[in-house]
């Protein structure tokens, strides 16, 4: 059972499940009752660690749940947290009227002739979306989110997304920069693309695309890279970035006088949790600086790792893309003797994409994720139901995200230019596992392993993903006029919403091992309990 408290006036959470475990997720004040070890933090981002030796959380906020008041209080804190940071608030910045014409709008007043703005299809700074939709009854119910032992309804408001009818620049005078870094992903250059068109529609003449992620900042030898509609008109047809990407980088402090340097007043970072954090880093700076640059985060991941949002661009795409090595593994199983297929699919610490490709190719046996452990020997193992398999099916498809079962592997303690941890290759072990396995049983087994690595990523968005783009890249734009800075765009809950980038970069989100959807995983899938 889960119940939280205020000690010494700090409020702290503890757990006590069937495996002792405890999840956090991302939510310093909202509790989840887990049934999976939680990952150690990797990588210089990943700054919480989430240990499976925490017992308790210790919630920043004091909060008291006998006192009547409390909800309140979580409320104050709540909004306080997801307060958008605007350049009025280091600045002496006036609005004006914008000049983004929304192509239908009604008459500019009202029919009394009263002179009323009635200008429509703009969005009011008080407008919020709400956060979480589910009254969970019980800390038990699939999935919960709790803040207190009574799984109470706190309503949680984030801020909307969208064109307000006034700007803090003059975008005759703006100069705007986009940037992509990371790894790639499907949708890069949709987003780009509509950063451009919205930019020009406000007005902006002077737009450019920085080469290589931040270190296009500080390699002299990068140019900056003109952007207008004639250039991107049509980029979205290839996968890929226009810009180019990479991992790495320098100081945050370098890289704000190179935008100094250059004069931008707004960056469009497109990237991950990396360069997210990247991202706010450089907005403190400019801050401190009293710089009036609006910094504006577009989450780009396949691996969907992004707290907070339904989903990120380019996950879709991806999921799809891996449809295509499961039915190969399908078939190549299917029609050996004994066949097995065995497929890696990409995703560092979340096994959104695998347990998503599972569910929607219907040909998958066994699903394994980073956020399930699972063994490969033993009565309960994998490779003992992988026997049963073949004896009752005659065939079988493995998914595995590569991040899952690392603890089974030796260590590389490498990491990539950026600090994320180098992987050791789950998919290779397990395959010489399945190999030796059923050498060592006399049972012939053919084995097919299928990586597809790249090939899920480096492709042009598919439909959906191309749509969510088009969204982000245009609410990022309308965010910069807005005044915000240090904030990210995103879907939750099916409404476009802008978020202040520490509550979303606060760890990588997670498969929920106790969430209908992994449940659902394994229904289709029909595996036991590996652990
Ligand atoms: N904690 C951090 N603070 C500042 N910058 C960071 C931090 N972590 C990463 N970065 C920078 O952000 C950039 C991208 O980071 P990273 O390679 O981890 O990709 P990412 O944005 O997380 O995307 P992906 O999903 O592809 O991993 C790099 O240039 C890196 O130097
Ligand atoms: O080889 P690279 O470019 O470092 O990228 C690999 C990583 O990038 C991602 O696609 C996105 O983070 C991960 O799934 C994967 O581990
Ligand atoms: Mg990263």
């Amino acid at each position: 059972m889960a119940f939280a408290s205020s000690i010494n006036g700090v409020a702290v959470g503890f757990f006590r499940t069937q495996h002792d475990s405890l999840q956090w997720k991302g939510d310093p004040s909202v509790f989840l009752l887990g049934h999976s070890r939680c990952r150690p933090s990797e990588g210089k981002s990943r700054t919480k660690s989430l240990s499976m030796d925490v017992r308790a959380v210790h919630v920043k906020l004091d909060l008291d749940f006998k006192d009547p008041n409390w909800k309140k209080h979580y409320q104050d804190d709540f909004d306080n947290r997801f307060n958008l940071p605007h350049l009025k608030d280091v600045l002496e910045v006036k609005p004006r009227p914008t000049t983004f014409s929304l192509v239908s709008r009604g008459p500019l007043v009202d029919g009394n002739g009263t002179g009323k703005d009635m200008r429509l299809g703009y969005v009011n700074d008080d407008d919020r979306a709400l956060l979480k939709v589910i009254k969970f009854a019980s800390p038990t119910s699939a999935g919960a989110e709790c803040i207190d032992p009574d799984c109470s309804w706190v309503e949680q408001w984030v801020h909307r997304a969208g064109p307000r009818k006034q700007i803090y620049y003059d975008p005759e005078e703006v100069k705007a920069g986009i940037v992509t870094c990371g790894g790639l992903c499907p949708g890069l250059n949709d987003v780009i693309r509509q950063i451009v068109f919205t930019l020009e529609k406000y007005g902006v003449k002077k737009i450019v695309g920085i080469p290589f992620g931040y270190r296009g900042f500080l390699d002299e030898g990068l140019s900056e890279i003109p952007l207008s509609r004639q250039v991107v008109q049509n980029i979205n047809l290839n996968g890929g970035s226009l810009l180019g990407v990479s991992r790495g980088g320098g100081s945050i402090s370098d890289i704000v006088d190179s935008i100094q340097g250059r004069g931008f007043d707004m960056l469009f970072i497109l990237g991950g949790n990396g360069t997210h954090a990247g991202a706010n880093e450089i907005h403190n700076e400019c801050r401190r600086r009293r710089m009036k640059v609006s910094v504006i985060g577009v989450p780009k991941t396949i691996d969907n790792d992004i707290l907070l949002m339904d989903k990120t661009f380019g996950f879709d795409t991806a999921v799809e893309e891996a449809q295509r090595a499961i039915n190969s593994a399908y078939i190549e199983a299917h029609s050996a003797y004994h066949g097995i297929g065995l497929v890696k699919l990409m995703g560092r610490s979340s096994g959104f994409i695998t347990m998503h490709a599972a569910l929607s190719s219907g040909q998958i046996d066994i699903c394994l994720i980073p956020e399930v452990p699972f063994n490969l020997e033993g009565q309960y193992g994998v490779l003992r139901h992988l026997e049963q398999l073949i004896q009752t099916k005659g065939s079988a498809v493995i998914c595995v995200a590569e991040g899952a079962g690392q603890e089974l592997l030796e260590k590389s303690n490498a990491t990539d230019a950026s600090g994320n941890v180098v992987l050791s290759d789950i998919g290779v072990h397990i395959q010489q596992k399945i190999k030796g396995h059923f050498k060592g049983i006399g049972f012939p087994a053919d084995v097919k392993y299928i990586d597809p690595t790249y090939m899920i990523r480096a492709c042009r968005a598919n439909a959906s993903d191309a749509i969510l783009c088009t969204v982000l890249g245009q609410n990022a734009v309308h965010g910069a006029f807005a005044g915000f800075s240090g904030i990210t765009t995103g879907i939750c809950n099916t409404h476009y919403v802008y978020l202040p980038i520490p509550e979303v970069i606060k760890s990588p989100r997670f498969v929920d091992p106790n969430s209908r959807m992994w449940h659902r995983c394994l229904t289709s899938t029909g595996q036991p309990d590996f652990a």
